[in-house]
């Protein structure tokens, strides 16, 4: 995605900041998106500086990213489930951010993406200042098997949203994600209640994962004009 030279110094702060908190031997979950590409980029340069980490990807992209970057890549089955050492950190982007609450999927990476970050010990997200808002305000990408959009469309229109199919940009045809479904951008207007929905959006059929993220992140780190916001929440 394009953006001005001043968002894009603003990510790149937000990137720097939750990359300067990884420790030597961090299992690291990285994040997908312009800020978290920050993020990977400091990450790798501590690495070349001798920083020992391993690096689980959230998407196509944001691996090769790490490959370019010289981090080492393990798989997410490798380091979660009984016995294994855990994911330490995850560094993410959001398209909103309110009261700690998340809307993720611009880049139709949430699925993987809500597996890393929901599973690390601490989760930091990484934004500008447009991204943060008094109320989660934007469509919700939801993620759904390519046979169930109908079914899912509905429940969403029965739910008082509106779902519109993700088209690619460069082919005839829809977004296909990384894990070979579709993707419904869903528009609720402002969502006073991101949990109930979030919960609605889990139990319908057909929904692989939606972009609401809610209670799971730890930080947020906001790359401003002159410094950075962190906040815990
Ligand atoms: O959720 C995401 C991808 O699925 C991204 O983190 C989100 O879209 C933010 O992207 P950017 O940092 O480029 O603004």
């Amino acid at each position: 995605m394009k953006t001005s030279g001043g968002t894009d110094a603003m990510k790149r702060r937000a990137g720097e900041s939750a990359a300067s908190t990884v420790d030597d031997g961090d299992v690291v979950g990285l994040g997908t998106g312009s800020t978290a590409a920050h993020a990977i980029r400091a990450i790798g340069e501590r690495v070349d500086g001798g920083l020992d980490v391993r690096g689980v990807a959230t998407s196509f992209a944001s691996r090769e990213l790490a490959i370019e970057c010289g981090i080492h890549l393990v798989d997410l089955d490798e380091v979660t489930g009984p016995d294994s050492a855990g994911i330490d950190v995850a560094v993410d982007g959001a398209d909103r951010v309110a009261d700690g609450d998340l809307i993720k999927g611009g880049g139709g990476a949430h699925a993987r993406e809500k597996l890393v970050d929901a599973a690390a010990d601490r989760f930091l997200v990484v934004a500008d200042p447009s991204k943060e808002t008094a109320a989660l305000d934007r469509p919700v990408p939801v993620e759904v098997l390519p046979s169930g959009r109908g079914v899912v469309a509905d429940a969403v229109r029965e739910a008082g949203g509106e779902a519109s199919l993700r088209r690619a940009e460069r082919k005839d045809g829809p977004v296909v994600t990384d894990n070979g479904n579709l993707l419904l951008d869903c528009a609720f207007g402002e969502i006073p209640d991101p949990g109930t929905l979030a919960a609605e959006l889990a139990d319908t059929p057909g929904v692989v994962e939606h972009g609401l993220f809610v209670g799971l992140a730890d930080e947020i780190h906001v790359g401003t004009a002159e410094g950075v916001r962190v906040r815990e929440v």
